[in-house]
C-alpha cells in the first residue's frame, strides 16, 4: 500500500462547511476520519460528500452503552457503508459480540458492505499515572491496553485503536491479521497538546500499525499541504 494511504485524518471541525473545505484543501487524503464533534453538529451528510469522491470513511462515534443499545447504535452505523467504526472495549464482551453481530446485520439490510469494528483499548489522552490515580485501575498501562485489545479479539472485532507506544507488543500478541489503527501521532515538530502517549509517524508504522490517525499535525498547520507533505516524505523514506 502507498504510504500516504495510511493516514487517516480527522475532520475535527464545527460544521459541515468546514469539513467540505478542508476536504478540498487536502485532495490527497484519501481516508477520513468523521468524529463526534461533526456527526454531532451535522449528522450523516458529510459521508454521502465523502463517498461521492471515493474517498474512505473511519466513523469514529466510540459507541459505549449497554449491549442493546450499541448493537442499535452499530446496526445503523453500519448502513452508511463506512470503512471503519469504533466502539470503547470496556462496554465489555457482551457489548462487543453484539456489536459485532448487528454490524453484519446493519451492512447486509443496506446492501454495502460492512465496516470494519475496531475497540477503543485506551484512550491516547490517558497516562499511566491518570489510569491508576484517576480511573483506579491497578494493572500497568500496557497490561490493560493488552487486555482490552485480547477481549475484542475474542469477542470477534477486526482490530482495535491503541496508542502508538503499545503497538509493538499488541502486534506481537494479536498477530498480523489484526487490524492496529494508531491515533496520538506527532511528528518531531509537532505540539503534543492533550496526547499523552504518542510517537512520530515512522516510529509508530516501525512499530507495526496499520493506521495512523493524525490530526493537529495536519489540520492544525498554517500550511496543511506542507505539513501532510512532511509527513509523506517522512514515511516514504521507510519505504
Ligand atoms: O485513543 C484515541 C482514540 C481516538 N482519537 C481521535 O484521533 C484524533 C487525533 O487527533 P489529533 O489532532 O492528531 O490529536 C482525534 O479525532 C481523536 O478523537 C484519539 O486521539 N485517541
Amino acid at each position: 500500500m502507498n504510504t500516504h494511504k495510511k493516514i487517516i485524518v480527522p475532520l475535527d471541525v464545527p460544521d459541515l462547511q468546514s469539513a467540505i473545505a478542508l476536504v478540498d484543501r487536502l485532495p490527497q487524503v484519501d481516508f477520513w476520519k468523521v468524529g463526534l464533534e461533526l456527526f454531532t453538529s451535522s449528522g450523516p451528510a458529510i459521508l454521502e460528500v465523502l463517498k461521492s469522491r471515493q474517498k474512505r470513511i473511519f466513523l469514529d462515534l466510540k459507541f459505549h452503552d449497554i449491549p442493546n443499545t450499541v448493537a442499535g447504535a452499530c446496526r445503523a452505523a453500519a448502513g452508511y457503508g463506512v470503512d471503519l467504526l469504533t466502539i470503547h472495549a470496556t462496554a465489555g464482551q457482551d457489548a462487543l459480540r453484539a456489536a459485532r453481530s448487528a454490524v453484519q446485520e446493519g451492512a447486509l439490510q443496506a446492501g454495502v458492505k460492512p465496516p470494519q469494528l475496531i475497540a477503543i483499548t485506551l484512550l491516547t489522552s490517558i497516562s499511566s499515572r491518570q489510569l491508576a490515580i484517576d480511573l483506579k485501575v491497578p494493572l500497568e498501562l500496557p497490561e490493560y491496553a493488552l487486555a482490552m485489545a485480547l477481549m475484542a479479539q475474542e469477542s470477534g472485532l477486526s482490530g482495535a485503536v491503541c496508542s502508538p507506544q503499545e503497538v509493538a507488543q499488541l502486534r506481537q500478541i494479536c498477530g498480523h491479521d489484526f487490524l492496529l489503527v494508531c491515533p496520538g501521532i506527532r511528528p518531531s515538530w509537532a505540539q503534543k497538546a492533550d496526547q499523552k502517549r504518542s510517537l512520530t509517524p515512522a516510529q509508530a508504522i516501525l512499530a507495526g500499525a496499520d493506521y495512523l490517525v493524525i490530526g493537529r499535525p495536519i489540520t492544525g498547520s498554517d500550511d496543511p499541504q506542507l505539513a501532510w507533505n512532511q509527513i509523506v516524505e517522512e514515511l516514504t523514506t521507510l519505504a
